[in-house]
């Protein structure tokens, strides 16, 4: 991907509401492909609600959400799916079938007539090697354990190759070799021009990987900006209510320890 080809997914002044709560409140903020950017906030903070705007999933009550200027709700939704590609959090797996039929789903979006074809099958293999699911490939996905599973459907997710990889807590219930693993894979597809937005709750995983970090408080975003200007004891106590340790492993791995809850 050269500059010219780069693509911004922006959200205006977005307010949703859910069942009478006010998910999200006049958010706005901007996303750029070849960047990993993660949303951060506490629970009930509006990262999901942003992230299913972002996808075109939910429809805000006001403002919008633009992929290159184009309002994503009149993209056609084949177009969408191509491009933008959602792993929501927890998604439930609801039918018999097999791990290899499942992550193949992903290329729904590209397929045409004739079937599967030899870019399909490379592109599912890949995915399958990225997140490590190769050997349960015949298995049943139903039966699988939960890290398990939320590898087999980031494959999916990944096998379509979207331009927008946006996925709700993708660590959850991981193993930290795992997490390693995943975050590597986020890091590489952003590095060949891949916009990657990721909710986290991990403060350490998102200092060391985040080029980009919005911080989201009841809805509306309190900070925004590089992981040096977000993850700051200001931001975090004023979001988390917690009072926190910003240390360093070597040079290139920062971590954050919650310590206590601040109490003024
Ligand atoms: N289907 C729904 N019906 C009603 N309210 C909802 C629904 N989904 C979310 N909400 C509310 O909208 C707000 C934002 O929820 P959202 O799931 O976006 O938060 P989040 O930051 O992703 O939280 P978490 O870290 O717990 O996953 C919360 O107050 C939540 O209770």
């Amino acid at each position: 991907m050269t500059a010219s080809t780069r693509e911004i997914l922006a959200a205006s002044n977005v307010s949703l509401a859910l069942g009478g709560n006010a998910a999200l409140r006049g958010v706005s903020t901007r996303f750029e492909t070849g960047k990993v950017s993660v949303l951060l906030g506490p629970n009930g903070a509006g990262k999901s609600s942003l992230l299913a705007c972002l996808s075109g999933l939910r429809c805000p009550e006001s403002g919008f959400v633009t992929l290159n200027g184009e309002n994503v709700l009149t993209l056609a939704r084949r177009d969408r799916a191509r491009r933008i590609g959602l792993l929501p959090q927890a998604p439930e797996i609801h039918w018999d079938i097999d791990v290899m039929t499942l992550v193949s789903l992903g290329r729904l979006p590209h397929r045409g007539r004739g079937g599967e074809t030899n870019e399909d099958r490379e592109a599912i293999a890949q995915a399958m090697l990225a997140t490590d699911v190769a050997k349960l490939s015949t298995r049943t996905a139903r039966q699988l354990s939960g890290g398990e599973r939320a590898r087999v459907l980031l494959a999916r997710v990944l096998a379509g190759k979207p331009q927008w990889l946006l996925a709700d807590e993708p660590l959850a219930n991981l193993d930290p070799a795992h997490q390693l693993d995943v975050l590597e894979q986020l890091c590489r597809i952003a590095r060949q021009g891949v916009g990657v937005v990721l909710v986290l709750h991990d403060l350490s995983f998102a200092a060391r990987i985040a080029d980009f970090v919005v911080l989201l408080h009841e809805g509306q975003v309190l900070s925004s900006g590089s992981r040096h200007q977000v993850l700051h004891p200001e931001p975090i106590r004023e979001a988390f209510g917690i009072d926190a340790h910003f240390g360093m492993v070597g040079d290139a791995n920062p971590y954050v320890v919650p310590l206590r809850r601040y109490r003024k």
